[in-house]
């Protein structure tokens, strides 16, 4: 009875609490519409008040849809005038920024090592509202509403004054530079407005997905190299010139077995040869197999392939033993590449290593399929459909269209590498790169690898990429040291006669790279005429006559290959090329970089004679003289007459192209990416004289 008793008073109570609320919050309610009624009349005195206001007002209905009952704490709120609480939000405003100055002035204004951090920085610049939602992000959420509540004279009075200082304190040379510099950072932004967005899906896009976590890995480094500590780890990268870039990023590891690899990948890599990783092996490999989005930077012939190749190998084989891949379904994994030449090398490396797995008692089988125009579709499909594929190495058109025919889905796949990825990313493949990202609907891993990555792209991927880690040994589009450059002076009409002297600086293999297909055919003829066993290839040519010209040039039964860039990027020839021989200079400095690259690989040394003359771009020819200085090879009398306007400057080259010899003010090809888009990008490519790339 007690207990009813006690129940009924405490109901009693209850209800009359209620009743007291009730009245309470009616008579609150009625003064908050008065008081709005009355903000709202003084509100419309001016129009900084009406914005002010307006401001307050959003956040007050946004507080009354996600959270009643802060509404209750507000109806507690005392009336402020706007006056008094315009003037208390500046205080407010001030004490912050004064805070937020004394933890600047003290060092503590970022820090890298910071994961939630870097990546809200990394995703910030697209993706506001993303942030927004993101509870960890509160307090630069905070920052920025504080960057956005204008006016804040205060700041703006004392950035002004230190600019001002500064400004006083410059001479006139470093004035000019800073303007320069504007100026460059200026067009960059123009410019970098013509790139795409390939490597994201339109639907990621559309639907403001950000990925904010890399893909899970079950890959850790040894404990013993974990335990050695990132002072031991930054000597290593410091003796193997390895830069990096990044959150968390794994350490580098000296030895395959380190790499955690299965006893048949480590016996192919012995039969091989390979005995120790290069060192964009060293530090690459441990940021692909711990399932980081990576930049892949390294010279020709440094070992990029098996960087990103091994990495596949092993996430193909994880997702078989974990769940077995059934007819219809897969890939695991895709590589990318320019030329249905390097794809089908990539593809063959691929292949050997998915060989000695299937061929390992205790494991199981992995199919790589190779996915290439110029050959049958029904084929390349048939095996998905038999079997199931793990690994794709492709062109991108090609497996665009298979994407399109829905003859294969993306469902399963987790990591993708674009090698020459620069090249890839460039005006006229980026609609097929963007329609193969669309057929993702999850995230997956993405790796870029090129020997040329200019700064355009290295922007655009760090702000695309998941937690990007960039690896660099070397300067993005620097020549490979081991091969000497030789630079000269030939008139257009004694070209091809002297190319039979030429012939002889070095004994076979040789390589003639030209600019226009139908030089190859000129040059191909006129050796074979004066008896050089010699091969050509171009993009003109059938795919089994330029697959019948690299494997007769690979097998060695020809001399000479005769070749358009479709030959420039990514090949590699097991006899070693001693020679390179650029009939003409390439309109572009990166062509460059690869051409010569085909010799000169993996330690060995090489030759490469360039042809020069007055037809050749001076542009170009500058950007030729600060490679050659670079790589500290001797420049002849021509390239040194050059006027170079960026030593008045004291430029540090191109920071869209990343030619050494000019200024992003007067690169070229700002100008020609600008033509190709107006000229719809791939028309562009395809029917130019050279090569533009194989889809
Ligand atoms: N760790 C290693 N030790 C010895 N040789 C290696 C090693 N890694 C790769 N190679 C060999 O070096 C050669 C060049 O490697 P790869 O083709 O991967 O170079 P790359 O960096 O991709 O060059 P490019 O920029 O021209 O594409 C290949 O023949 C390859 O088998």
């Amino acid at each position: 009875m007690a207990g009813k008793d006690n129940n009924n008073t405490s109901s009693n109570d209850a209800s009359k609490k209620d009743d007291t609320s009730l009245e309470e919050w009616k008579r609150k309610k009625e003064a908050r519409l008065l008081m709005s009624r009355r903000r709202r009349n003084d509100d419309v005195k001016n129009e900084w008040d009406l914005l002010y206001r307006n401001k307050d007002d959003d956040d007050d209905d946004h507080n009354n849809i996600i959270n009643n009952e802060k509404e209750e704490e507000d109806d507690d709120d005392v009336f402020v005038p706007l006056s008094k609480r315009k003037k208390m939000e500046q205080e407010a405003i001030l004490g912050k920024l004064a805070h937020r100055r004394r933890l600047l002035s003290k060092g503590e204004g970022g820090d890298d090592d910071d994961d939630d951090d870097d990546v809200h920085d990394n995703h910030n610049n697209h993706n506001d509202d993303n942030n927004k939602n993101n509870p960890n992000n509160n307090n630069t959420e905070e920052e920025e509403k504080d960057d956005d509540d204008q006016p804040n004279t205060a700041r703006v009075q004392s950035l002004l004054e230190s600019a001002n200082a500064l400004h006083g304190t410059m001479t006139e040379e470093e004035r000019r530079q800073q303007q320069r510099q504007e100026e460059e950072a200026r067009i960059l932004k123009e410019a970098s407005k013509v790139q795409t967005n390939a490597l994201q899906a339109a639907s990621e896009l559309a639907k403001g997905v950000q990925y904010t976590k890399s893909v899970p890995s079950t890959w850790t480094a040894p404990r013993y190299i974990v335990q050695q500590g990132s002072h031991v780890w930054d000597q290593i990268r410091k003796e193997w010139h390895t830069e990096v870039e990044g959150v968390h990023i794994p350490p580098p590891c000296k030895r395959f077995v380190d790499m955690k690899f299965p006893p048949p990948i480590l016996k192919v890599l012995q039969k091989k040869g390979i005995k120790k990783p290069t060192p964009i092996q060293m530090q690459g490999l441990p940021v692909a197999l711990a399932g980081r989005d990576m930049i892949g930077i390294a010279f020709t012939g440094s070992g990029k392939t098996l960087t990103f190749s091994l990495p596949l190998v092993m996430a193909a084989l994880e997702e078989e033993l974990r769940m077995p891949i059934v007819p219809g379904e897969g890939p695991i994994g895709i590589i990318l590449a320019p030329s249905r030449e390097l794809v089908r090398q990539t593809y063959d490396v691929v292949c050997e290593f998915c060989h000695e797995i299937s061929q390992t008692p205790g494991y199981p089988t992995l199919r790589t399929q190779l996915v290439i125009g110029g050959e049958s579709v029904r084929d390349q499909i048939a095996t998905l459909q038999t079997d199931g594929i793990h690994c794709i190495v492709a062109t991108p058109g090609r497996l665009r269209d298979i994407l399109k025919r829905k003859a294969m889905r993306l469902d399963n796949c987790r990591y993708i590498c674009l090698d020459e990825a620069d090249r890839l990313l460039d005006l006229g493949f980026d609609e097929e790169l963007g329609e193969i990202m669309n057929s993702f609907d999850h995230q997956r891993q993405t790796l870029l690898f090129s020997a040329t990555f200019p700064k355009k792209f290295q922007d655009f991927a760090r702000e695309t990429l998941v937690r990007p880690i960039i690896v660099n040994v070397g300067r993005a589009g620097a020549a490979n040291l081991d091969v000497i450059q030789e630079v000269e002076y030939v008139k257009d009409d004694v070209k091809i006669p002297y190319l039979l002297q030429c012939l002889q600086k070095t004994a076979p293999p040789v390589i003639i790279f030209c600019e226009r297909k139908g030089d190859v055919d000129d040059i191909h003829e006129y050796l074979l005429l004066k008896g050089v066993e010699a091969a050509s290839i171009h993009g003109g040519k059938e795919q089994e006559e330029r697959n019948e010209a690299i494997q007769s040039f690979k097998r060695g039964d020809e001399d000479v290959l005769v070749a358009t860039d479709v030959a420039a990027k990514g090949l590699d020839f097991p006899q070693s090329i001693q020679h390179v021989i650029n009939f003409d200079m390439p309109s572009e400095i990166e062509n460059y970089v690869h051409r010569i690259g085909r010799t000169g690989r993996c330690g060995k040394t090489g030759v490469a004679t360039t042809f020069i003359n007055k037809s050749c771009d001076e542009t170009t020819l500058l950007d030729l003289k600060h490679l050659l200085k670079e790589a500290r090879q001797r420049i002849p009398p021509v390239l040194m007459m050059l006027d170079d306007p960026r030593e008045k400057h004291g430029g540090v080259g191109c920071s869209y192209c990343g030619g050494l010899g000019h200024t992003i003010v007067d690169c070229p090809k700002i100008d020609k990416n600008a033509r190709q888009v107006a000229s719809g990008k791939k028309d562009a490519l395809a029917t130019g004289g050279g090569y533009g790339g194989d889809w």
